[in-house]
């Protein structure tokens, strides 16, 4: 879709801004230009859409060199997204959003239903933000009036300039949310500079590295996380490079524990003097089919009671909830023994599919404290990843990792 073909740009002064690019941006295709600042990630940018020509080589756009195409209908098919994002001060947000379409020959009220689709696309509800003037918004609402007036021509390319860079980590962090999810419904080609990595691996289909005017990498994350190609590479990901792996590494199988499993029939005391034997403090229940039916703390088991019995022992944190059903049932079993498994099953919390990314299991652990997350395809129960396991993970190479999901 997008194609460099060694482009290199000189300025007059002497200046090298970018030299010899040669890269493809494919259709429906996110490439996230990453690197410190006045490296070329601008350069490379403005040279799709003729704000920078190239003093040698070339860029094409559908197989077309755009140096032979008219500069304003290019544009016109190009959505560009800058930092500072230009609204005009005196237009109310409505019409900033309808900006293109209106350039585009669309009547006032065509227009005007596109700006509120796209409005409403990027978080903003029309009747609330559409007439207000662009002061009245605050820094994260204007950024996605300039991503939703981008939009508004439905352009099939789209060059982002660190457009999420104005605002807070929070604002961004639900901004590049909702950007992903603007593009697996709209999947446009996009070219996106950023200055930070965790961005970049989060956004990019693939990512190029910058280097002085040149990229020095260009790869998926996973590959520029898991198998930097320099010391400059490795260097400049190296900063939030432990925790970026985590959201583009998936659960490979040697990441998962199995801990002693039960079933819910068995006996309790038999059970608890099992898993003593293992030395496990806890074990998973599972039913037909290896389906998760819950856990059980070895102290619930051996404690013979249901009361209130392991709470704090089983060291997961988790005491508020002790065994609630137990109780009950415990009661109507009246059969003076612990009962079976059952009676002392509690249910798993902490659950992610076979297909999350190390990031979704580390996420759902440490929201819910129990110092494991159980591993599943489907309803079926494949493991369990401990923190020391995450840790494991973290350090093998992506590269060609095999998936559970497969
Ligand atoms: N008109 C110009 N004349 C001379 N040098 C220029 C001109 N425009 C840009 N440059 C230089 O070209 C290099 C690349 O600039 P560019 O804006 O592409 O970098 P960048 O990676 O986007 O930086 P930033 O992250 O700070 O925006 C820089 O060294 C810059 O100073």
């Amino acid at each position: 879709m997008i194609r460099f073909e060694h482009a290199t740009k000189r300025h007059p002064d002497g200046t090298t801004a970018v030299e010899d690019l040669s890269f493809e941006v494919g259709e429906g295709e996110v490439v996230a230009l990453v690197g410190p600042s006045g490296c070329g990630k601008t350069t490379t940018m403005t040279m799709v859409n003729r704000l920078t020509e190239p003093t040698s080589g070339r860029v094409l756009l559908d197989g077309r060199d755009v140096a032979g195409q008219d500069p304003v209908l290019l544009r016109r098919r190009i959505g560009y997204v800058i930092q500072q994002v230009g609204l005009l001060p005196h237009r109310t947000v409505l019409d900033n959003a309808a900006t293109v379409p209106r350039l585009l020959g669309r009547s006032k009220r065509e227009s005007r239903e596109r700006a509120a689709e796209l409005l409403d696309l990027v978080g903003l509800d029309p009747a609330v933000y559409g007439h207000r003037w662009p002061h009245q918004l605050s820094g994260g609402q204007r950024q996605r009036v300039g991503v939703a007036r981008a939009l508004a021509a439905d352009p099939p390319v789209l060059l982002m300039d660190e457009p999420f860079g104005a605002v807070d980590p929070v604002v961004r962090e639900r901004l590049q949310k909702e950007f992903l999810e603007l593009q697996r419904r709209m999947r446009r080609t996009v070219l996106f500079v950023t200055h930070d990595v965790g961005e970049a691996v989060r956004l990019g289909d693939r990512i190029a590295v910058y280097g002085r005017g040149r990229i020095e990498q260009l790869g998926t994350p996973a590959e520029v996380l898991g198998a930097p190609a320099s010391p400059y590479v490795a260097d400049f990901v190296g900063a939030g490079r432990t925790l970026g792996r985590l959201s583009v590494t998936g659960i490979a199988p040697e990441d998962l524990e199995r801990p002693p499993v039960l079933r819910p029939e068995e006996d309790a005391a038999r059970a608890a003097v099992r898993l003593a034997v293992e030395g496990a403090r806890r074990a998973v229940v599972l039913g037909p089919g290896d389906t998760l039916e819950g856990w059980v703390p070895a102290a619930a088991l051996s404690g013979g009671g249901n009361g209130d019995g392991g709470n704090g022992s089983d060291g997961n944190g988790s005491d508020g909830n002790g065994p609630r059903e137990g109780s009950r049932d415990g009661g109507g079993a009246g059969d003076g023994s612990g009962g079976s498994v059952r009676d002392h099953l509690r249910p798993v919390e902490a659950a992610v599919p076979a297909s999350a990314t190390l990031e979704e299991a580390f996420g759902t652990m440490i929201r819910h404290d129990e110092g494991w997350v159980a591993v599943l395809d489907g309803e079926r129960f494949l493991g369990v990843l401990t923190p020391e396991r995450l840790h494991g993970a973290l350090r093998r190479p992506t590269a060609g990792g095999e998936r559970v999901s497969g």
